[in-house]
Order: C-alpha cells, then sequence, then structure tokens
C-alpha cells in the first residue's frame, strides 16, 4: 500500500547516436551503442494508492494494449517481485507522446512508474534490484533512471557513461501519418542486411567537450535503412526535413517512424514543426532537451 498519489513526468528521447552490431547475446537482443537524450515532450503518470489490493492501469486516450502487457503495469509488477511487496496502486497515464515511433513512449511511461514507486516505498533508485528490474521491462528504461544524455552499451541497456545535458537545444519531431514501426520489426530487417555502424568516439568526444556542433556533425543511426525499407513514408520525411536550411542534422530516432532536425533554438524548432504539418499534414512538434533526470512529487 502507498500513502499518497505521486506524480512523475515521463520524457520522450531522441537518439543521437544508434550503432546496432550484428552480434546478440543469450536473450537475441543485439549489442547497442546508444546516446539517448531526454526530451521535454512527456506523458504524466500518476501512481496512487488503490482503493482495493489490486494493480490498475489506465491510459488517456485508452490505448488498445492488454493491461498485463502495458509497461506500466509490468514495472508495477515486476517492482514487487524484486522486493516482495504488493504493488496495490491506481496507475494513470496522461499520453501525449506517440507509439512506434521511436520515441521510448513505453519506456518512458516504465521508468517513471519505478521512480514513483521508488519514492512511494522509500527505496533508493540506484538499487542494484530497481535496475535489473528497469532492463527486464525494456532496453530504454535504464538510461532514464541514470540522466538525461546518457550514452548505454551491452544492449543498449547499461549506462556507461552520463554527460552534461545539452541544455538550449532543441529538436523538432516530425512522423508521417502511418502505422509506424516497432523495435522488434526494425532488428528483424536490419539482420536480413545488417548496415555497419558510424564510429561513436567522434560523437563521445563532442558530449566530453559539451560541443554541440560536434555532436550535430556526428549524429548518426544505422537501424534508418531497415525502417525505411519497413516504412517507405519515412523516405519522404527525412527528405523533407534535410531540405529545411535551419536544421542542424536531420535523423531517425530509434527505430522511427519518428525523424527528428537538431535546432539551436525552440523558435527554429518551432518553425519547422509548424511547417510540417501545415505542408505536408504529418505529426509534428518541437522539443527542448531535458536539463535532469526523472523526478517525482507528490500530488
Ligand atoms: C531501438 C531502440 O529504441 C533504440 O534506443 C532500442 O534499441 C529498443 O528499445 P525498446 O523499445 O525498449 O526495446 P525492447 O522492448 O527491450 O525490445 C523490443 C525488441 O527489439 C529487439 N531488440 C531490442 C534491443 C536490442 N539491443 N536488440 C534487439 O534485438 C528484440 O527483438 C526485442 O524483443
Ligand atoms: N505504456 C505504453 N504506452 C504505449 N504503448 C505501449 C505501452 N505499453 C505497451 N505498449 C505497446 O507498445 C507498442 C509500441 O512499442 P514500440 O516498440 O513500437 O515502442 P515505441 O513507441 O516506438 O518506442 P521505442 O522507442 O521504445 O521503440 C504499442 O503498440 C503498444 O501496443
Amino acid at each position: 500500500m502507498i500513502e499518497r498519489a505521486i506524480r512523475v513526468f515521463a520524457p520522450a528521447k531522441v537518439n543521437l547516436y544508434l550503432g546496432v552490431h550484428a552480434q546478440t547475446d543469450a536473450r537475441g537482443y543485439h549489442r547497442v551503442d546508444s546516446v539517448m537524450a531526454a526530451l521535454d515532450l512527456t506523458d504524466t503518470v500518476t501512481v496512487a494508492p488503490a482503493s482495493d489490493s489490486t494493480l490498475t492501469v489506465r491510459m488517456r486516450p485508452n490505448l488498445d494494449v492488454a493491461t498485463e502487457r502495458n509497461t506500466a503495469h509490468r514495472a508495477a509488477a515486476a517492482l514487487g517481485r524484486a522486493f516482495g511487496r504488493k504493488p496495490c496502486v491506481e496507475i494513470e497515464v496522461e499520453k501525449r507522446i506517440p507509439i512506434r515511433a521511436g520515441l521510448g513512449g513505453p519506456s518512458a511511461d516504465a521508468a517513471a512508474v519505478i521512480v514513483g514507486m521508488c519514492r512511494a516505498w522509500g527505496i533508493d533508485p540506484a538499487d542494484e534490484r530497481v535496475r535489473a528490474t528497469a532492463r527486464g521491462i525494456g532496453a530504454d528504461v535504464p538510461f532514464l533512471l541514470s540522466g538525461a544524455l546518457v550514452y548505454c552499451d551491452e544492449a543498449g541497456d547499461r549506462p556507461a557513461e552520463i554527460f552534461e545535458p545539452l541544455g538550449g537545444l532543441a529538436v523538432a519531431l516530425v512522423k508521417p501519418i502511418s502505422t509506424g514501426v516497432t523495435a522488434a520489426e526494425a532488428y528483424a530487417r536490419f539482420d536480413r542486411a545488417p548496415v555497419p555502424p558510424a564510429p561513436i568516439d567522434p560523437m563521445l568526444e563532442a558530449l566530453r567537450e559539451h560541443d554541440g556542433a560536434g555532436v550535430a556533425r556526428h549524429i548518426s543511426n544505422n537501424l534508418r535503412a531497415a525502417s525505411c525499407e519497413l516504412d517507405p513514408q519515412i523516405g519522404h520525411v527525412l527528405e523533407w526535413m534535410r531540405s529545411r536550411s535551419e536544421a542542424r542534422a536531420v535523423e531517425l530516432t530509434g527505430s522511427g517512424s519518428c525523424v527528428y532536425a537538431l535546432c539551436d533554438t525552440i523558435e527554429t524548432a518551432d518553425a519547422i514543426a509548424i511547417a510540417a504539418e501545415r505542408e505536408r499534414g504529418w505529426w509534428s512538434c518541437a522539443a527542448k532537451m531535458k536539463k535532469s533526470r526523472l523526478s517525482a512529487s507528490d500530488v
């Protein structure tokens, strides 16, 4: 039982660098080098005491996914198992992050539930059992427990280096009106024709030096070809975004289908987002890089 309601803002992410290798681990997960930046586009997750002894999840708007498969439900249940406690909570997720987009929405909801329940139960989020729980839910979950700009190795799920966030930088997010791509589909397609990853060291150097221009130069994603094959609409978005002179760099985030343009200001990102919607009717949004990691507050 928890005593009070807790709110956590669950941020979307973009992959500033994604390097998938052909090797896989015992789970069948690929070795991945990934640099993820959290954004101020968020779902709102509220964890409240349950009126009876159950675990419930309500999504607004409603989402066509079985409750037990919802990452928010899975996270609460797994944390309960890890600490031998009953997760009697009502979870509400107000969704803003589009799904099948590569923006990490389902993972962010899970991370937010973990952070919220850790606060309610007085558990240190750095506890190894919490980290293992996060990893068990999905590859994108652990980074959010570590920082706002993080390099992850192994399966892209082990935080290896945390950087000072690139506060001030913004992104225009643009997603085609298609069903999108799941990570599983993209990795399976990648295996049919693997593309070698770009070198990661120049990106890590730029991040260590807090060099925004260097980061923009070394943005890369070798899942892009696989995702473009699965959803050819992505190619149209990439082409349109690359034609915008205000964009410092343009890349697919994760397995897509959302494309981002890195911009110097939120105003520039806004201008690209508005044009994408007006001219093409695509889903779009401007967002800033988050400056701090996930935190929970009492409602
Ligand atoms: C594409 C990225 O979003 C980039 O950040 C992640 O690598 C995927 O993160 P995610 O959506 O949290 O992924 P998960 O839910 O853990 O995995 C979904 C599926 O993607 C594939 N997968 C995922 C991560 C990885 N390193 N290798 C994989 O092959 C597996 O088929 C897995 O069953
Ligand atoms: N909390 C949740 N929010 C949204 N979708 C969820 C949630 N839990 C489970 N899902 C399921 O996950 C699917 C999306 O998974 P997918 O791997 O495409 O994620 P994504 O939104 O692209 O993010 P990622 O960048 O992590 O891949 C949805 O179609 C839905 O069935």
